[in-house]
């Protein structure tokens, strides 16, 4: 059984993957294939996705397989008439099979009342789309685009339906009235007629709409056709009237906005900055204090520490690290603006805008609890790493009072905020290819830490101590920091991310890191954050939760909504659920190394994309 024999799925999978697999005919049962063993036949997910597969399958070993519930065949070449034969598969609820050459009709559904998701896109099917896929009930997903269906389009009625595509066959006709909250695109492509489309000829005087690519369009016109002289002026004039009027507010603004930056220490900017900042992070740690008022960080050191020496500290150095560009010094640094960014478990986090324009991130510890010795050593240890996908260390200024810590200022804030944000401001949801990147990155940036130092480990691996630059490449900060401070005085959010055998936070390991990582990825996966019994908040335990979800059904409910558009990535999706999975796994002997996690994860991406040019070549082939 696949989903509850590891070793065979893992088996099956690197060789699928490994397109070592070779489909012997002579084989009736699955268990023989690629050397899987499995007991009684009872295979209950079969994904065969973007593997070299062609000609036709023979479809009664599949048909053996009364306990599938997923029959994914997506990106092969397979061709042919889909045998019906998988109708005695009753208890199926996915069938993902487009991308292939499957022609003939569709007459293999009659029984499976247990239908989810059928997608059946990119293909040849042909003939008429059976009004019988109204027995499917439970239906969520009915996607047929790209097809060679025809005939008039049957009354369907799904109550749970979410997706829907009849794109781009030959169906003409009305479209029913049950289909008419569709959106347009979900019928392009055909000629049909009829909500969302243009109005059936006989309807009404408009010409009967041929559905193409460009029927937004086409509606427009048509539209505008209906309009009058004196309306059309009307309405430039208005236009032209609120584009000036923008202009003006905008101008006006502009001009308000610029005398302000002439004072550039205006307290009341900053602390506007500073409050929406702290809403900003107030979404992201709700545990957060109030923070302090808006000042220079000077200031902000004196007002908290209650320091009347602070500026003789200041003539201490900052320690700056490897070649950069010592263009500042401390005094500069407490003369600079600073926005509060956060306050976390070893202090508060600030933006720092010196005066020759220079952004930097300045961490004020709390609470170190070792000598200055051993506090400086382990420093110089942090800023000693060099990696592309660690925050860089740039410099550091110590004092019986004050221990700063100065990093690049990350633009893009944290991911935590990316991913759970509030979502009606604008925030763009990461996309597909994004959120895999950053994946890869993470795991690079903490293979690095764990081969810098033997046994070294980050200790508090979380996706508000992942930063993203401009380009959304992803950086791991707080890494060596774990020890110089006390244990933090009340749960943190870091409980959901920390492994099961960890008992005290400052004793994590290199395998307690890689638990935390797979938290990450399930969090970048599901869209969920993690959270912890002991926070008494509402959420999930992701481990826990994926792993059920797994085992009882097909991964694809896992996924944040946000992924579910991109359909042809769902492979690499259900990869890397299953690593995030392994990283998640109880003892930690049985949880990869991060060097093995960033080999798969850039073994999946790279077979994904290699898999999509392989696939849109032949398509362009075949058009
Ligand atoms: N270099 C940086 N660039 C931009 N923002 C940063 C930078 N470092 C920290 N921040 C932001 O400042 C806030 C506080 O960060 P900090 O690392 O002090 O705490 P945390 O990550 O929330 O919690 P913890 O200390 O437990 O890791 C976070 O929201 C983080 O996104």
């Amino acid at each position: 059984d696949l989903t509850t024999d590891r070793t065979a799925l893992l088996a099956f999978r690197s060789a699928v993957g490994g397109r070592t697999f070779i489909w012997n005919t002579s084989t009736t049962s699955p268990c023989n294939w690629a050397g899987i063993q499995c007991e009684n036949n009872r295979v209950t997910v079969l994904r065969l996705p973007a593997s070299a597969l062609s000609g036709t399958l023979p479809m009664n070993t599949i048909s053996n397989l009364t306990r599938l519930r997923t029959l994914s065949l997506r990106l092969n070449r397979l061709s042919g008439p889909l045998p019906y034969d998988i109708s005695k598969c009753v208890e199926l609820r996915n069938v993902y099979i487009q991308g292939n050459f499957f022609s003939g009709p569709v007459t293999f559904l009659s029984g499976l009342h247990s239908l989810v998701r059928l997608n059946l896109a990119d293909n040849n099917f042909s003939g008429n789309i059976p009004s019988a896929f109204n027995n499917l009930t439970r239906l969520r997903t009915l996607l047929v685009q790209k097809n060679q269906f025809s005939g008039s389009l049957p009354e369907l009625k799904f109550p749970n339906l979410e997706q829907f595509n009849v794109s781009f066959n030959k169906l003409n006709e009305s479209i029913p009235r049950s289909l008419g909250a569709m959106p347009v695109s979900a019928f392009i492509g055909n000629s049909l007629c009829g909500k969302p489309l243009n109005v059936c000829p006989g309807n009404n005087m408009t010409e009967p709409a041929i559905a193409t690519a460009g029927i937004e369009v086409g509606n427009s016109s048509n539209k505008k056709k209906k309009l009058s002289g004196g309306a059309i002026a009307g309405i430039a004039i208005g236009s032209i009237a609120v584009f000036f009027i923008l202009l003006s507010i905008l101008f006006v603004l502009c001009r308000a906005k610029s005398g302000k930056k002439m004072k550039s220490f205006d307290v009341q900017t900053i602390k506007k900055q500073e409050t929406e900042v702290t809403e900003e992070k107030q979404i992201e740690k709700p545990e957060n204090e109030g923070v302090s008022n808006g000042n220079s960080v000077a200031t902000q050191a004196v007002l908290s520490s209650g320091d009347e020496n602070w500026v003789e500290n200041g003539a201490k150095k900052l320690v700056f690290f490897g070649d950069y560009n010592k263009t500042f010094d401390v005094e500069d640094l407490l003369r600079a603006s600073a926005v509060v960014l956060g306050k976390g478990t070893f202090g508060t986090a600030y933006k720092a805008v010196l005066e020759i324009g220079t952004i930097v991130a300045v961490k004020r510890l709390r609470d170190v609890t070792i000598s200055e010795r051993e506090c400086k050593e382990k420093i110089e240890i942090v800023g000693a790493m060099n990696h592309e996908n660690l925050v860089p260390l740039r410099a550091y200024y110590f004092s019986k009072e004050e221990k700063l810590l100065v990093f690049d200022y990350m633009p893009m804030g944290s991911l935590s905020a990316l991913l759970h944000g509030s979502k009606g401001s604008g925030r763009t949801p990461l996309n597909w290819e994004i959120r895999s990147s950053i994946a890869l990155g993470i795991a690079s940036g903490i293979e690095y830490l764990h081969s810098q130092v033997p046994n070294i480990s980050h200790g508090n691996i979380k996706s508000s101590n992942v930063l993203l630059t401009k380009s959304y490449e992803a950086r791991v900060s707080d890494f060596g920091l774990a020890n110089l401070v006390g244990p933090p005085s009340s749960p943190t959010r870091v409980a959901g991310y920390r492994a099961p055998e960890v008992t005290d936070p400052r004793k994590v390991s290199q395998k307690a890191d890689v638990y935390s990582f797979g938290v990450l990825l399930l969090e970048l996966l599901t869209g969920k954050a993690p959270t912890h019994a002991l926070l008494n908040e509402e959420g999930v335990d992701l481990p826990r939760w994926a792993q059920s979800v797994v085992r009882e059904e097909w991964p694809s409910e896992v996924f944040d909504i946000e992924l579910l558009r991109y359909q042809t990535a769902e492979e690499e999706m259900v990869q890397l659920l299953q690593l995030a999975i392994d990283c998640t796994a109880q003892y930690p002997d049985n949880r990869p190394s991060m060097t093995e996690i960033t080999k798969q994860i850039e073994e999946l991406r790279r077979s994904t994309s290699h898999d999509k040019h392989e696939h849109s070549d032949l398509t362009n082939a075949t058009e």
